[in-house]
């Protein structure tokens, strides 16, 4: 019909690398028009080419792209929330605690803008801040553009993927301790708590741990920070007892405060 043939049209313009027609259809089926026009503007000026879907997901989807950042060729993961998610109720629980955003009656559409201007904010404190996240490079309305962490457009594996084999990559006493460094760096430097870091959340990008999914994350002050923060760090503990590693995350949590 001729609302197909519009998304066709602007598909046509996106650069699609034609590696396969499902990666064509996927984008037909889960970019609605007017997030594929966000895509074009966004193509103009980031985006080489389109690649293939790296997660998906009931809130968003992740796609590879060969960026261009200042003048530099650069991989980029492009995540593409959709504005028709089931999930943004959830979304609105962890807004209207945060006092950045000024939440009056707004629509599904601004929830949705507003939570994708929050992961990229979240991205970029806690990436100056020096803790293991991909680079945030833009976002605009649904869309944002950041490092994409893995290698010939395939993702690094989180620790969910590796689970037991994961000793076999690294000795995971090490990877527990940068976990908590950098746990401790965003909270008492970026002032962030992740709100929703387990091993699937946790990448294993170059020997290294780095935390991606930062949408949910909430600032220090938010009222249910130090319970997020809690849950978090049980998360942590529990994935880790596999290996006979035993931390006391209400220990860690305590010393934490007090820095
Ligand atoms: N940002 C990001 C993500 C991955 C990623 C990979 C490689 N490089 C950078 C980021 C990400 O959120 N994945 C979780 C997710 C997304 C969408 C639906 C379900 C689950």
């Amino acid at each position: 019909d001729k609302e197909l043939k519009n998304i066709e049209r602007y598909l046509d313009k996106l650069r699609i690398k034609e590696r396969d027609q499902d990666d064509r259809k996927i984008f037909a089926e889960v970019l609605d028009k007017r997030t594929l026009i966000t895509l074009y503007k966004l193509s103009k000026k980031y985006i080489q080419a389109l690649g293939g879907v790296v997660s998906t997901g009931k809130e968003a989807n992740v796609f590879y792209a060969d960026g261009l950042v200042d003048g530099e060729e650069m991989p980029l993961a492009v995540k593409i929330y959709r504005i028709e998610t089931s999930e943004f109720h959830k979304m609105e629980d962890y807004l209207f605690g945060d006092k950045r955003f000024d939440m009056k009656k707004i629509s599904k559409k601004t929830i949705i803008y507003i939570w994708a201007e929050k992961e990229f904010r979240n991205l970029q404190k806690a990436y100056q801040e020096g803790v293991n996240v991909p680079r945030p490079v833009h976002y605009l309305k649904n869309i944002l553009l950041m490092e994409f962490l893995g290698e010939d457009e395939i993702p690094s594996p989180s620790l969910f993927d590796l689970r037991k084999n994961l000793a076999d990559f690294v000795n995971p006493k090490d990877l527990l301790e940068e976990i908590l460094e950098n746990v401790e760096r965003l909270v008492v430097s970026a002032e962030l708590v992740h709100a929703d870091l387990s091993e699937y959340n946790i990448l294993l990008h170059n020997g290294k741990p780095y935390f991606i999914d930062m949408g949910q994350a909430v600032l220090l002050d938010h009222p249910n920070s130090i319970s997020f923060l809690e849950r978090d760090l049980k998360n942590i503990s529990r994935f880790f007892e596999k290996f006979g590693l035993k931390f006391d995350a209400g220990e860690f949590l305590s010393e934490l405060m007090n820095k």
